[in-house]
């Protein structure tokens, strides 16, 4: 039986490592002319690139060996890891190179075929309908989400030891939770004062799942079917579809009775609710037909999960800045102040966050150190030619936005924060695609003007009540996950200002 066993083993390795010099040289005779470090069959690079922990290290080191264009092969896949301006621009700014690779897969059994991982007509369509919910006129109404929900966030901060050193980002992300919710779909889920809650543990399960699959076995949907973790996703998501949709036959429900059948019948309703992204996707049409009860709620749960991971990343990387630059926030409480006056609970209106303009180029400084997506990727559907070199069909193409936005021949002392940057008097010389945190061209991030109001608010909300005091011998431990964190967390003291 042993031997049976033994023979069955070598046969399959020999097979596989056949299968890959076969699969190798397929790509290798295409991809020659790029730069990366010499693969081992089966593995390919995983060895150069670790664990997740090491994956941005690895990355920045094999830049330095081999440029800001690096093919390398994960296992039996090919990719090509890019933050080089010109390929970044090339590959943002196409029509045809729209598809999301294989990571989005694990997405797949939360959000289906929502806008983050859909392709083609039906992604087109969705965008198209899509994007008027982002128009001003809607976002003005969400000032009030943002002012409610961060007064639950200040109480909480208010129960922390002054000078205790807190790791904000937790807060920060059952915050945004909250109010991504309200967004959405009109309705709370008290993330903030129930994080126990079975909705809000089920978010952290799948999103836990899908980072953890990237960088296991796991990866391949053969071994994940069998493993715990495949029937703990599920058991998550029955939850999130659960309440989804049971929100959405509520409000579909409630739309009927009274007869509602577009935004400006909801405007003007009796009850005057503010319209949730929900409500257009309940009362808009393709092609005269109105989207399925399925189509709503991959929607709603796409919003749900780049709503709010995304964000709390970049609230919480911007509050860490500030505490460890005292002049900076001073300015930006100055700015605050002089906008909002003395009353602390003065409501906070979109024209006031328009105008907190040095804030912005804090925000705007914090995201390109810290970008909130790390990386993102596209997989190629058909040959493509950049600098007259053949990429293949298949090939996947990884943009790394950390290296791009640290590359110091865009960004001179790319370490240094400096708001400065992005004065524009000093934004002449720097390509437009050298700085991309929401993505760019047809696939950027539809949310990108919902985020930086809600950024705004929220820090200037949070710096109105509390000077942040550093802990000063931390250095955060970047990791990227679906978003971008800090292994070791990212501590900040709290002091209460006297105003
Ligand atoms: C600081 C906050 C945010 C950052 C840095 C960010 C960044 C990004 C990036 C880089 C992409 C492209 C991803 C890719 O190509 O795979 C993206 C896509 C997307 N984002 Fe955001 N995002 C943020 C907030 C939001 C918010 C608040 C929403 C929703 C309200 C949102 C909804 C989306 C959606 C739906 C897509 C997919 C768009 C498409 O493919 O057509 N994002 N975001």
């Amino acid at each position: 039986m042993l031997v049976t066993l033994f023979w069955f083993f070598v046969t399959f390795l020999i097979l596989s490592i056949v299968l890959w010099f076969i699969v190798y040289f397929k790509y290798e005779f295409y991809l020659r002319k790029f730069s990366g470090p010499m693969p081992l069959p089966i593995i390919g690079n995983l060895h150069h690139v670790g664990i997740k922990e090491d994956l941005l290290p690895s990355i920045t080191k094999l830049i330095h060996q081999h440029g800001h264009v690096i093919k390398l092969m994960f296992g039996f896949r090919p990719q090509i890891f890019v933050s080089e301006v010109n390929f970044v621009e090339f590959l943002l700014s196409s029509n045809t190179i729209i598809k999301k690779s294989y990571d989005y897969n694990f997405f797949h059994m939360w959000l289906g075929m929502g806008l983050l991982t859909s392709f083609g007509q039906k992604w087109k369509r969705h965008r198209k309908l899509l994007t008027p919910a982002f128009h001003f006129k809607i976002l003005e109404r969400f000032t009030d989400v943002y002012g409610n929900q961060s007064n639950v966030l200040l109480k909480k901060l208010e129960e922390v030891n002054q000078n205790e050193a807190i790791d904000i980002f937790p807060y920060i992300t059952l915050y945004t939770l909250d109010v991504i919710c309200e967004a959405t779909m009109n309705t709370s889920i008290n993330a903030q004062a129930n994080p126990k809650s079975d909705y809000v543990q089920s978010v952290k399960e799948v999103c836990r799942i899908i980072t953890e699959r990237t960088f296991s076995v796991k990866t391949w949907d053969f071994f994940y079917r069998f493993s715990k973790d495949y029937h703990k996703e599920q058991k998550a998501v029955n939850v999130l579809h659960d309440f989804s949709n049971s929100v959405i036959k509520h409000r579909y429900e409630e739309l009927q009775e009274h007869n509602l059948k577009n935004v400006k019948d909801l405007e003007n309703w009796g009850l005057k609710k503010r319209v949730a992204f929900l409500d257009l996707l309940l009362t808009s049409t393709i092609d005269g037909n109105p989207l399925s009860h399925k189509e709503i709620r991959e929607e709603v749960d796409t919003f749900m999960f780049e709503g709010h991971d995304t964000t709390s990343s970049g609230i919480s990387f911007t509050l860490y800045c500030l505490s460890k630059h005292q002049e900076i926030q001073d300015k930006v409480f100055e700015e605050v102040a002089e906008i909002l006056g003395d009353d602390k609970n003065a409501k906070v209106s979109y024209e006031n966050l328009q105008n907190m303009k040095y804030l912005e180029k804090v925000i705007k400084e914090s995201l390109r150190m810290y970008p909130p997506v790390p990386l993102f990727s596209r997989i190629l559907t058909e040959n493509a030619i950049f600098q007259d070199k053949v990429i293949p069909k298949d090939v996947a193409i990884v943009v790394s936005l950390y290296n791009l936005h640290r590359n110091p021949a865009l960004f001179p002392n790319p370490d240094v924060f400096d708001p400065e940057r992005f004065d524009t008097e000093n934004l002449h010389n720097v390509p437009v695609y050298s700085y991309v945190p929401f993505s760019a061209g047809p696939r950027n991030c539809i949310g990108q003007k919902f985020a930086m109001l809600e950024v705004k608010a929220t820090v200037s909300k949070i710096l109105r009540t509390f000077k942040l005091l550093p802990v000063l011998e931390h250095q955060p431990l970047l990791v990227a996950n679906a978003i971008l964190t800090s292994e070791n967390g990212l501590p900040i003291r709290l002091q209460k200002r006297k105003l």
